[in-house]
């Protein structure tokens, strides 16, 4: 990618964001696996550069591998608190105001860490995160696909059976080959009647069909990744008339190879036939990326100027599960900022 120009670069660090597609171990920064890892020596390297090396991938498959070892560095109570918190505290610095963070209890919920205490961590994380550095935090159940019917009904007992303040959507995540997303049409249905949105992916790692899938079985209302979506011009018509945004992750896809270079990109393609983006980190240091560099990349691809990436920051607004009252307030800090940038 051609690096942002320093103007765009500066405008795009200081823009109001919301993300909508980021995983809550996926976020940890090697600041955070270190401080994990002294509690849990032996799993994952410490060690930022041996870090950097473990995080790079053959494959999506090799990346689930990966990703399933760091789940391990959170093992208590205290460190679900603490990642979650931290992962706050770097969102803040990159001028993050609202976030999604999808969060697959079904990986951390097990004897030693019952689903209240895992529960209770998130939630002393999300009221400090939002007191201590004014980032909204919102949670995206998700169900790990690979671990099939049980860890959903698991999931949905976790999300449906509890309390869970601040608990927005239930997705789905992990493999999509040999696991349909309508293999979780109870717990999704059981979901929606509850009043969560419907947010799977799909579409990152098979075809067309999926996105179909996920829309049609279980009433998608965005979908995390859908890039394939471009093989399919009803498909991207569809998405485009009933508003599904796509949650793209454009660094991700590349790091995990299901795109060859950012070049390749279907993005460009998804956004001239009209299809509702946003842009997001997915993991970001495990990709080596951020979000205010995933803007950027965006920007590169879409050939996009100052008032283009206040049209994508808008966008995430226009697309997350917020009430209109606090939407309104988002889109007022956006256009604050632009009018104080085209004062300066
Ligand atoms: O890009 C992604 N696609 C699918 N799953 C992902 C991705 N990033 C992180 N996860 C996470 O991988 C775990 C495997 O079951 C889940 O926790 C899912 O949230």
């Amino acid at each position: 990618m051609t690096a942002p120009s320093p103007s765009l670069a500066s405008f795009i660090a200081g823009l109001p964001k919301a993300e909508l597609h980021v995983h809550q171990v996926g976020s940890a920064s090697p600041r955070i696996v270190a401080q994990l890892a002294e509690r849990h020596p032996g799993v994952v390297p410490a060690d930022p550069e041996a870090l950097a090396a473990y995080f790079q991938f053959d494959d999506f498959a090799h990346f689930i591998s990966i990703y399933l070892s760091v789940v391990k560095l959170v093992e208590t109570a205290e460190d679900v608190r603490l990642l979650t918190y931290e992962i706050g505290r770097e969102m803040a610095g990159q001028q993050i105001r609202y976030a999604e963070l999808t969060i697959t209890p079904y990986l951390s919920v097990n004897e030693r860490l019952p689903a209240e205490a895992f529960l209770e961590a998130i939630e002393d994380a999300r009221t400090g995160v939002e007191r201590d550095f004014g980032v909204r935090l919102r949670w995206i159940f998700d169900i790990p696909a690979d671990f099939g019917v049980p860890a959903a009904e698991m999931t949905a007992s976790i999300a449906l059976d509890h309390h869970v303040p601040g608990l927005v959507g239930l997705g789905i995540g992990g493999s999509e080959q040999g696991f349909p997303r309508s293999m979780f049409v109870e717990q999704f249905d059981r979901a929606r009647a509850y009043g969560l949105h419907s947010v799977p992916h799909a579409g990152e790692t098979t075809g067309p069909a999926t996105i179909w899938d996920a829309i049609q079985n279980l009433g998608a209302e965005r979908i995390e990744h859908g890039i394939t979506a471009v093989q399919d011009p009803d498909l991207m018509r569809y998405l485009a008339e009933n508003e599904i945004t796509l949650d793209v992750c454009p660094t991700s896809n590349v790091a995990l190879k299901v795109v060859d270079d950012l070049a390749q990109h279907p993005l460009p393609a998804l956004v001239a036939a009209g299809v509702p983006v946003s842009i997001n980190t997915d993991d970001p240091p495990m990709f080596g990326t951020d979000l205010n560099t995933e803007y950027a990349v965006a920007a590169d691809l879409l050939g996009l100027d100052e008032a283009g990436v206040a049209r994508l920051a808008r966008a995430a607004v226009d697309a997350a599960f917020v009430d209109e009252v606090y939407r309104t307030e988002l889109r007022g800090e956006i256009d604050a900022y632009v009018a104080g940038r085209q004062g300066a």
